[in-house]
């Protein structure tokens, strides 16, 4: 019997025909790659994915299956996962179930046999562009519907969590801004004692200060950071308690401070990118997963200054506050998945927030 079809279509005209697996039905989205060798549940749930059709330039996907500890969110929002080779037959001691069968459960399309590293050529030399999985043949009507098509802006306010909650800790206390945020970030505040309140997307800054946090952690989260005006007022009205952004958090703190963000080419997504620190020197291998970044030419009078840097492009990859106690970073120091390099940024969150209590005392 011959294997069933399914396309992916690109904006830019490609087509490529592989084979369906995960949902059955067509998705639309914005495609990207990943590089990671490991960590494809986190990435498929990692909510700053929503709206995007995931390539994982990997060959083999799926070879130790999902299961249920390592998911970085619980309805993830990716619009597909483009493989090489979906596995069918998992092995791995925690393995509930296939990539497959997780996609299917969580209504993702998949597209398998496709040259990836095709793709990947393709998105670095043209950028980062539209594409559509479908299972009919494609006609020229599917390209122009796709270019003509334009996305959703409102990804933070469907990934964040609608209602506040708390996941205890004996202290300091955290209040964890939520614009898509990774579980693994929450797992790795509590892991050094904080005692977390999750909040959502558009608390205001009064609403926060009346909880009388030590410290506010900003998350990652989908989309363009542009997008979401009102999340940079509260951030800027929250300057001057001790603050730690992540990836879109890094972003919202330089958009507060009067920084401008710029959409990049094809982004960083993978587990194994270098970054410098500039205060040690010292070279951090770090997770990461963005498509914007700070424009460094626009950082002169907001008070930031540059603390890290990308070593493959030169970008902003870490910031600081001269005035303010806050500090951010491009990357996913909380790692899940990825190398833990970057994890001594917790000690210094917390030591950020020891260091304002003591002056409090
Ligand atoms: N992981 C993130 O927080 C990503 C931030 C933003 N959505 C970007 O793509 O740059």
């Amino acid at each position: 019997m011959l294997k069933e079809k399914r396309y992916l279509v690109l904006e830019d005209g490609t087509v490529y025909e592989g084979y369906p697996f995960g949902a059955n039905r067509a998705s639309e989205g914005e495609l990207v790659f990943n590089t990671s060798m490991t960590g494809v549940q986190e990435v498929i749930t990692d909510l700053s994915y929503t709206d995007q059709i995931i390539t994982f330039t990997y060959p083999l996907t799926g070879n130790t299956g999902m299961n249920i500890e390592d998911s970085e969110s619980f309805n993830p929002q990716a619009r597909g996962v483009v493989v090489r080779e979906a596995c069918t037959d998992p092995s791995n001691f925690r393995t509930t179930e296939t990539l497959d069968a997780f996609l299917k459960r969580h209504d993702i399309p998949g597209i398998s046999g496709i040259d990836t590293r095709s793709i990947t050529r393709k998105l670095r030399s043209g950028g980062v562009m539209k594409a559509v999985i479908t299972d009919e043949t494609y006609h020229e009507d599917l390209i122009e519907l796709l270019q003509n098509s334009t996305f959703r802006t409102d990804q933070v306010k469907r990934a964040s969590t609608k209602t506040p909650y708390i996941s205890t800790g004996p202290g300091p206390r955290v209040v964890l801004i939520d614009y898509g945020k990774k579980e693994n970030i929450v797992r790795q505040l509590n892991s050094y004692g904080c005692d977390v309140t999750v909040v959502p997307h558009d608390t205001t800054a009064d609403e926060i200060r009346q909880m009388r946090p030590d410290g506010v952690m900003l998350s990652n989260g989908p989309g363009d950071p542009a997008n979401i005006p009102d999340q940079i007022k509260t951030v800027k009205a929250l300057l001057g308690i001790p603050l730690f952004g992540i990836c879109m958090g890094h972003q919202l703190l330089g958009l507060a401070c009067g920084a401008k963000t710029y959409k990049m080419k094809f982004g960083h997504r993978g587990s194994n990118h270098p970054v410098k620190n500039l205060s040690t020197g010292k070279i951090e291998i770090t997770s990461q997963n963005h498509g914007f970044s700070i424009d460094p030419d626009t950082l002169l009078g907001t008070g930031l200054e540059v603390t890290h840097r990308a070593l493959n492009d030169d970008t902003v990859e870490g910031m600081r506050h001269t005035e303010y106690p806050a500090f951010s970073v491009q990357y996913h120091p909380e790692a899940g998945a990825g190398p833990h390099d970057p994890g001594y940024l917790f000690n210094e969150f917390i030591e950020l927030m020891n260091i304002k209590e003591a002056n409090h005392a």
